[in-house]
């Protein structure tokens, strides 16, 4: 899908805001604190609901009233459609169409993935972010993943709540065949994707950063040697210390390595902004493949801690994928002068093209 037209109404600093984007690959360009950054946020939260900088709706509300707009027109594999997002002190409310819709509705019209500075926790940090990557892929090409993570959630509360209130093993083993089995799928459900962006991945990874060897590897988030099933009985007792169940696919870990050494060990930041770029890419790639659907691609200060030749690999790249992308940046130098690029100057919550 393709954005086509961007309106606010107090997003942030941007009072009123209607943008036609006429084009496939977009730069905004801007001072600090022009707005850049807020235009991606706007973009990513009409498309996913919530913010990438971990900011409530609330914080998301411009001086003007207690209360924002955001609303998007889509031209794409779907036809056209159009989005809203709005947020009052009664709550969110999202529209598909003109008619009343839930955020999932909206997650689902223009899949929409961020690449962004705060990211290098992805890879410097715990497994969570790692997880919620191979996940948004998941989510999009596999209708069966939800169901089983919803089923997988509600047997997980349950177990972990009979385990605080130190109930009986008859009543906590209740709920280890669903946990297991919906446990089970999802990690199925992931392999699968990861097993077909693997090769992708590291080809691309190492073609960015000129280094071969590059593996991924996903663990379940149970031992290698049992079911599931098996191991929530082995595990029962030390489950009920800790008052929470520590086997299943909430504990699963994306490791990735260059050669022998975990990736975090091993690559600068400006290289673990290429490892999680050309992650980024290759799953929306094969979102289109699998889904029909080539994400937007939003690229937040682009330049930043890129080299000059590492920049333009990453525009190359960015240039042959077949989906929308919006780059932010300073001003429009070096490999950014490209007349492929639609340029927007952002200044002080406006745009102009
Ligand atoms: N809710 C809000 N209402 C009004 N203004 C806001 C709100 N939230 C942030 N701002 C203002 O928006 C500006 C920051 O915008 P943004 O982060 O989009 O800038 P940017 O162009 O990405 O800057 P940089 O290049 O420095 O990251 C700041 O001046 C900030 O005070």
């Amino acid at each position: 899908m393709q954005l086509t037209q961007l309106k606010a109404d107090n997003f942030r600093r941007f009072t009123k805001l209607s943008l036609p984007i006429p084009g496939r690959l977009n730069l905004f360009v801007g001072a600090n604190a022009a707005g850049k950054t807020s235009l991606l946020e706007m973009i990513y939260c009409l498309n996913r609901s919530k913010s990438f900088r971990g900011s409530a709706y609330q914080d998301l509300m411009g001086p003007a009233k207690a209360q924002w707009t955001v609303f998007g027109r889509y031209e794409g594999e779907r036809g056209p459609q159009t989005a809203g997002l709005q947020w009052a002190e009664q709550g969110i409310q999202a529209r598909r169409e003109g008619k009343p819709a839930s955020a999932l509705d909206l997650v689902q019209l223009a899949p929409t993935q961020i690449l962004e500075p705060g990211m290098h926790r992805m890879i410097a940090e715990g497994p969570t972010y790692r997880r919620s990557f191979i996940d948004w892929g998941v989510f999009h090409v596999e209708p069966r993943f939800m169901p089983a993570w919803r089923r997988f959630r509600r047997a997980l509360r349950q177990r972990n709540q009979l385990l605080r209130e130190r109930r009986s093993n008859a009543e906590i083993s209740a709920w280890e065949p669903e946990l297991a089995e919906s446990g089970e799928e999802l990690h199925g459900y992931r392999l699968e994707h990861l097993s077909r962006m693997r090769q992708q991945v590291s080809e691309r990874i190492a073609r960015l950063l000129e280094e071969p060897d590059w593996s991924f590897e996903l663990q379940s988030g149970w031992s290698a040697e049992h079911s599931l099933l098996e191991d929530l009985e082995r595990h029962r007792e030390r489950d009920r210390r800790l008052g929470m169940t520590q086997s299943g696919p909430h504990r699963a870990e994306l490791r990735i390595r260059a050669g022998k050494l975990a990736v975090r060990h091993r690559i600068s930041r400006g290289q673990q902004k290429l490892v999680l770029a050309a992650m980024l890419i290759s799953q929306c790639e094969l979102l289109l493949q699998d889904a029909g659907i080539a994400p937007i691609l939003l690229v937040d200060d682009f330049s930043a801690e890129l080299a000059e030749h590492f920049q333009a690999s990453l525009l190359a790249q960015l240039k042959v994928y077949p989906g929308q992308v919006f780059l932010t940046a300073f001003e429009q130098s070096g490999v950014l002068k490209d007349s492929e690029l639609a340029l927007f100057h952002v200044e002080q919550g406006r745009v102009r093209a």
